[in-house]
């Protein structure tokens, strides 16, 4: 029995909901490309879920749905003002999200249907709690969610407490498209994994926040801004990155376990980086980027993932740097959903083996003798 480190190469269960084969990415057959110019992230997020695409009063019902409840109650937002201010939002959202579950009387109902609305619920008020407390931090009262303005809108209107610009909800949304699901990443396969125990819904998402806050997954967005600020100007990035490189440092945002050949995404929040760069008269982080990008092509051969250029668009979307990765669960939580639904449906317990390198035959001897 030799172990497949990392698991690479492993495949672990079937799945319908997405493909990458040949660098392509596909939700539910439908090209990343496609989605990202046609749907929206409302849309998107009916396909994961039902395995096709709504007709209009499904999407109208399911934007209905989401307005009804992204609400958050008062006990939540008391909860929010007491954790403290300092505290990394995942880890604010990891909590938030786990204490939802005690206030939910069908928290451990494990029919579809239940965990179906759980899916929507969730996904609704995902952003009203991240902005809720990026507000209480800095000493401000919550914006309630408006009904009827749309999903990046919303998170952009409760984040900021005025509609954003359509350039801007437009932006987002696309980023949310993108974002949504990505066949068994790591934080994926953690929610399944916590499923395949036919736990509840809450504690598989709580996993997968957890696994997606970490600097090698989702974390990474918010590692690339920390990288360009200390960079800080395009004439600094050959030397910077160089001695990076030298010191075995990882480049935050370049490389991937499945592609070698590029992420299809990288592209387009690529160029939403030029456009949203133009449109506010400053280029500086996406002309940074991209010469940092042809270096590391050039030096390493690694190219950019979907957390390279998503950190200078969120940037020039004004949004905080430690909240990128809290906007990477508000969409990917639907895939998540998607996969927990999934794994109920065709359960089994996901129990993989370890192959043991440790100490044998050891004599037990009584610890004052040690
Ligand atoms: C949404 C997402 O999760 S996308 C990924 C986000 N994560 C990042 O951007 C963090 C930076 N990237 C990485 O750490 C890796 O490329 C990962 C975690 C994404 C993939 O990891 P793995 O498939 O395990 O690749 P692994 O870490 O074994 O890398 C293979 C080789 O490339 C090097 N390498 C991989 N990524 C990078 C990088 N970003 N910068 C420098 N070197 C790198 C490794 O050091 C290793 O070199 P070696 O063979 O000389 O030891
Ligand atoms: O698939 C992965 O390993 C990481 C990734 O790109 C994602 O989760 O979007």
């Amino acid at each position: 029995m030799s172990a497949a480190k990392g698991l690479e190469g492993v495949v672990a269960v079937t799945s319908e909901i997405s493909s990458i084969i040949d660098g392509v990415l596909t939700y539910r057959g439908y090209n990343i490309d496609d989605l990202a110019e046609k749907s929206t992230f409302e849309e998107t997020a009916f396909l994961l879920w039902n395995g096709r695409l709504p007709k209009q009063t499904e999407l109208d019902q399911l934007k209905k749905d989401l307005d009804a409840h992204a609400a958050i109650s008062e006990i939540v937002i008391e909860q929010l003002k007491a954790y403290p201010k300092d505290v990394h939002p995942m880890s604010m959202l990891r909590t938030a999200v786990s204490s939802l579950a005690l206030f939910d009387p069908e928290a451990e109902v494990k029919t579809e249907a239940s965990n179906h609305n759980k899916a929507i619920q969730l996904t609704a008020k995902i952003p009203t709690i991240i902005t809720a407390f990026a507000r209480i931090r800095e000493g401000k009262e919550p914006v309630a969610p408006k009904s009827g303005l749309g999903f990046a809108a919303n998170f952009l209107y409760m984040l900021n407490g005025e509609e954003p610009t359509e350039v801007a909800a437009k932006a987002l949304d696309k980023a949310l498209i993108l974002h949504a699901d990505h066949e068994l990443n790591a934080s994926t396969f953690a929610a399944r994994v916590t499923t395949g125990t036919l736990s509840d819904v809450y504690s598989a998402v709580t996993s997968a926040i957890g696994a997606l806050k970490g600097p090698l997954h989702g974390g990474a967005n918010e590692q690339v801004m920390a990288t360009l600020e200390e960079i800080g100007s395009v004439d600094r990035i050959v030397p910077v990155i160089e001695e990076k490189l030298a010191n075995k440092e990882k480049i935050m945002g370049f490389g991937h376990r499945v592609y070698k050949d590029g992420d299809p995404r990288a592209k387009h929040l690529r160029e939403m980086s030029r456009q949203l760069g133009e449109q506010k008269a400053d280029t500086k982080w996406y002309d940074m980027s991209v010469k940092i990008d042809e270096l590391v092509v050039d030096k390493k051969g690694l190219k950019p993932n979907v957390d390279f250029y998503s950190a200078s668009v969120y940037t020039y979307l004004d949004i905080p740097r430690d909240l990128f990765t809290p906007i990477f669960a508000t969409s990917r939580v639907t895939g998540w959903t998607a996969h927990i639904l999934e794994q109920y449906a065709n359960n089994r317990l996901i129990r993989p083996r370890a192959e043991y390198t440790g100490l044998a035959n050891q004599k037990y001897v009584s610890i004052n003798e040690r």
